[in-house]
């Protein structure tokens, strides 16, 4: 059987700075503790994200240029940061599809990757099939709606690995229902 369209695309070396960006945002980012796994942050517009409600906070201008370089490739404008902070290997993400809840349809969700390569594991949903990618640092992956709609995706356990930060970038609507 011929897997669902993994709709996704890869720019390892999207960034024009992407050291500096990580200096920046292991100084300045002040990392929510509610999640098990990994340590978050949100910026832009709030959002409600895996259970947990996360105040509006405005971009700093470092984190609103790599918006603006995500959106050039989508296409698009993106509106809230989420970031999470994977201090080593044993930091993780389990398999999901990422909402589309309240975002602009046909709107894509970037992923901006600092710090030590990650794998990305893709599962169809009906677990017939897998894919991985190198999560580089400096590199933006953008998924699409169809994407999430015949896979999920993961952070495995790496054991070897050291930090690593992932900024995802989400298109709110203006009627999105975000709380
Ligand atoms: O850290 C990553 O690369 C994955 C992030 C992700 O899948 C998410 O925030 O929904
Ligand atoms: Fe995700």
């Amino acid at each position: 059987m011929a897997p669902p369209p993994l709709d996704i695309r890869h720019h390892p070396c999207a960034l024009a700075d992407p050291d500096a960006d990580l200096a920046f945002l292991l100084a300045e980012v002040s990392w929510d503790e509610r999640m098990r796994a990994r340590r978050t942050a949100s910026f832009g517009l709030p959002y409600d994200y895996s259970g947990q409600y996360y105040d509006a906070v405005p971009m700093p201008p470092r984190i609103a240029a790599i918006a603006a370089i995500a959106g050039a490739h989508a296409g698009h404008p993106f509106n809230n940061c989420l970031a999470n902070l994977y201090e080593d290997g044993s930091n993780t993400m389990g398999f999901h599809q990422d909402s589309y809840g309240g975002l602009v349809p046909g709107s894509a969700i970037a992923i901006v990757s600092l710090g030590a390569t990650r794998r990305l594991a893709f599962r169809s949903l009906d677990r017939t099939h897998r894919e991985q990618l190198a999560l580089e640092h400096g590199s933006l992956l953008l998924m699409t709606e169809v994407t999430q709609r015949g896979w999920t995706h993961a952070v495995p356990r790496e054991s070897s690995a050291g930090c690593r930060i992932s900024l995802t970038f989400r298109h709110f609507g203006p009627q999105a229902v975000q709380a």
